[in-house]
């Protein structure tokens, strides 16, 4: 009826499809909207379980900053419902799943592909950082590709708005964490220049570049004293632009303009803009 047309939904206006996967405490869903056949993600979180981590603040965070956001590789927040058991968000669905999962089967991805999803990410954090926000939490497993084989950055649960001294212990990996957030220091929108680069990286070797098995110590470690090896087959231009993301002084890594007027942007893709 017209009252969904202000975004009241409830469970029973979707068909609920195959499973897309499951995080810490996000189900996702294919989904079809039952009056408009409209197809899209469900994700579906359980309140207990938000509620005992309490992280309920970080979802509603999450759901406010990421319904005003519009840009093309940017993953849609449509709007959200909740009953007595579960919040549900109504996302767009991308149906070929998580850059991670590509980076794992192909091990890397070409120049070609490695530099045009560096500058789709560079658009989306432009537009991103031009609203105040910054996302810190850019890592294959929050990047998606939709069927038109495009980037979207996905899960805004660490998203704040600039500048920020973190309050919440960091959990998960530090592979893509700047040496000021490894080191609790205050921090601003150049922390995702930063995780650019890291990513940049990862795409074109494999691995990223501060990894360290042994231990977060480790990883730590290398990431403070920016401890970067960059291999012999990755290019000249590609290994320029990594090395002018990944620098210690945050005021130093190359604004995103930049990034898109880099040569090796412009080499691998055409208007990146
Ligand atoms: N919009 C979407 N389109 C396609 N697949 C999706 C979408 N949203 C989530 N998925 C898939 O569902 C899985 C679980 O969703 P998601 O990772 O967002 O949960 P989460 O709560 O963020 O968990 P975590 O924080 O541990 O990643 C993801 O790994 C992803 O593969
Ligand atoms: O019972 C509630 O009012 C409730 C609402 C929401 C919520 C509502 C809109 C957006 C959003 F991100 C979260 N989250 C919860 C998490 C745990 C327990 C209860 C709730
Ligand atoms: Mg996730």
């Amino acid at each position: 009826g017209d009252d969904n047309f202000n975004g009241h939904w409830k469970l029973s206006d979707f068909d609920i499809g195959r499973p897309l996967g499951k995080g810490k405490f996000g189900r996702a869903y294919v989904a079809r909207e039952k009056n408009t056949e409209f197809i899209c993600a469900l994700k579906m979180l359980v309140k207990s379980e938000l509620e005992e981590s309490k992280i309920e603040k970080q979802l509603r965070r999450e759901v406010e900053i990421q319904t005003h956001l519009r840009h093309p590789h940017i993953l849609r927040l449509y709007g959200y419902f909740h009953d007595s058991k579960r919040v549900y968000l109504i996302l767009e669905y991308a149906s070929e799943g998580e850059v991670y999962k590509l980076l794992q089967k192909q091990g890397s991805f070409s120049e070609e592909v490695a530099a045009k999803y560096i500058a789709q990410m560079a658009s989306a954090l432009e537009y991103l950082h031009s609203k105040h926000v910054i996302h810190r939490d850019i890592k294959p497993e929050n990047l998606l590709i939709n069927a038109h084989g495009d980037l979207k950055i996905a899960d805004f649960g660490w998203s704040v708005h600039a500048p920020n001294s973190r309050r919440r212990t960091l959990c998960g990996t530090l592979d893509y964490l700047p040496p000021e957030m490894v080191e609790g220091r205050d921090h601003n929108a150049s922390v995702d220049l930063w995780s650019l680069g890291v990513l940049m990286y990862e795409f074109l070797v494999g691995v990223p570049p501060f990894e360290d098995l042994q231990s977060h110590k480790a990883t730590y470690r290398r990431i403070a004293r920016v401890d970067l090896h960059i291999p012999p087959y990755v290019s000249r231009e590609a290994s320029d632009l990594i090395t002018r993301l990944l620098q210690y002084d945050g005021a130093k890594r190359l604004p995103l303009n930049e990034v898109l007027d880099h040569p090796w942007i412009l080499k691998h893709v055409l208007d990146p803009r």
